[in-house]
């Protein structure tokens, strides 16, 4: 895609974008930032036309919709970027973001690579954060026990991990890229470098 310019109604404290291959582990991360930092973080709900998973719900995981419906709404213009990732559409609506800035809360997307390079040409300004698997071993196995993938979807996201690798190595693409290896150790680098961030919203929380 296509990406469009936020609104001026859309400002807030700075949000972050959480990128990297699917099964790195995004969003066990901003899961445990989301629980920890209750009333500082909101996430981004996202459009999807692939199918929900169990335990996911719609409206808090994913807004699920049809192909038709989506394309539908970003021609009307809703959505700030939307991609096409192994066989689905998924993309961030302006409404999603509104929906947490208005909250005064720092906003999270969870976004794929192409994600990235179009909010890029947007004027959200957020911090870029690459989660990233160890090895590509790792990620696949990650995948695999995660029992959520058929096997030509896991091939398609293998094969979009190895794009993701590459292009994440690009200088200036993110403000950081964390390995995922031990999980309580790839939280603590993730609540490093957000660390100003929070401060800032919990100053405004408390003198308001
Ligand atoms: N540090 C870790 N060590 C071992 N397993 C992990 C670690 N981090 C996450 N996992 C597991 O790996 C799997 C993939 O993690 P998760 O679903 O968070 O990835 P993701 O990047 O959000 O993927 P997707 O983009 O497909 O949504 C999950 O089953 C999760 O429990
Ligand atoms: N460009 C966008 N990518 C998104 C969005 N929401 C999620 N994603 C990415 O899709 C893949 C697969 O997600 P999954 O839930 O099916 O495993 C993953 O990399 C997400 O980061 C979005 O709104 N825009």
């Amino acid at each position: 895609m296509r990406a469009h310019t936020t609104d001026k109604a859309m400002a807030g404290p700075r949000p972050v974008v959480m990128s990297g291959p699917s099964g790195a582990g995004k969003s066990t991360l901003l899961k445990k930032l989301l629980k920890e930092f209750n009333g500082v973080f909101g996430f981004s709900v996202s459009h999807t036309t692939r199918n929900p998973r169990p335990g996911e719900e719609n409206g808090k995981d994913y807004h699920f919709v049809s192909r038709e419906v989506m394309q539908t709404s970003i021609a009307k213009g809703e959505f700030i970027e939307s991609a096409e990732f192994s066989g689905n559409m998924y993309g961030t609506s302006k409404a999603a973001v509104q929906a947490v800035q208005a909250q005064n809360l720092i906003c999270i997307l969870d976004i794929d690579m192409q994600g990235v390079k179009n909010i890029k040409k947007t004027d959200l300004n957020p911090i870029y954060v690459s989660v990233q698997a160890p090895s590509m071993d790792i990620l696949e196995k990650r995948l695999r026990d995660r029992k959520t993938e058929s096997e030509e979807s896991l091939q398609k996201r293998l094969h979009a991990a190895k794009v993701d690798v590459e292009i994440s190595k690009e200088p200036g693409l993110f403000d950081v890229v964390i390995i995922n290896d031990d999980l309580e150790a790839a939280y603590g680098k993730l609540k490093d470098v957000l660390l100003e961030e929070i401060q800032k919203v919990r100053d405004v929380n408390k003198s308001s």
